[in-house]
């Protein structure tokens, strides 16, 4: 990645939401600008290990709903289980863990144990959804970061359900349903590793 000067309003941003410490005291180096028109949105993915641990964002202008979606299991799943969707998110008992486990990789994120049933249509993986506000600022880590999918629906309103886990924070009621309008999103991130301008252009220090 090759570095820019952040414009001074970006960088008010930047300088704010890195004050909080979730960079673990590094300063957000990389800020992606998205609008989103009322039906538009982004397909369920993960951002990868450029950003990891932490990705934050700002939302302006409307909210919207990010959903999280289990990743798609590469396993099948047992006889008469397909599709089954396990109530809460229980899981039946596990073998338990070796004695001395193998290091966790930082990435990629470890596969989901082997004892969860597949969840393979798109529906049934969505377990969870958190309601964005205009000026609030959302900070991403940990599992939510790095095993679940998140994606924002193609949608020009969004319902509240029982999956909406910040709805009563928000003061929504279940069932209401919120129209879009034209939201900003301004997602801060810190790159570690990035380019010097320099070596780029060749030129000598
Ligand atoms: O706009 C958002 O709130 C999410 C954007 C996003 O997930 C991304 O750019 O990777
Ligand atoms: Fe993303």
């Amino acid at each position: 990645m090759v570095p820019e000067i952040l414009p001074p309003w970006l960088r008010a941003y930047a300088d704010r939401v890195s004050s909080l410490g979730v960079f673990g005291g590094r300063r957000a180096n990389h800020v992606l600008v998205n609008e989103y028109c009322p039906g538009e949105g982004i397909l369920p993915h993960e951002d990868g290990p450029l950003y990891f641990p932490t990705v934050t964002t700002i939302s302006l202008g409307s909210h919207t709903l990010l959903d999280f979606y289990h990743p798609v299991s590469k396993e099948q799943p047992p006889e008469g289980q397909e599709g089954k969707v396990i109530p809460g998110g229980a899981r039946p008992p596990c073998s338990p863990p070796p004695s001395s486990p193998p290091p966790t990789p930082r990435w990629p994120r470890p596969e989901a144990p082997s004892c969860e049933p597949a969840l393979q249509t798109e529906e049934q993986r969505h377990f969870l959804s958190l309601l964005l506000k205009p000026r609030s600022l959302l900070v991403l880590q940990e599992d939510m970061y790095s095993r679940y999918l998140h994606g924002i629906r193609l949608v020009s309103e969004d319902m509240i359900t029982e999956k909406v886990a910040n709805a009563s924070m928000c003061g929504c009621a279940l069932g209401a349903t919120l129209d879009r309008r034209t939201r900003v999103s301004l997602t801060l991130r810190h790159v570690p590793k990035v380019l010097k301008t320099s070596i780029i252009l060749g030129r000598k220090k």
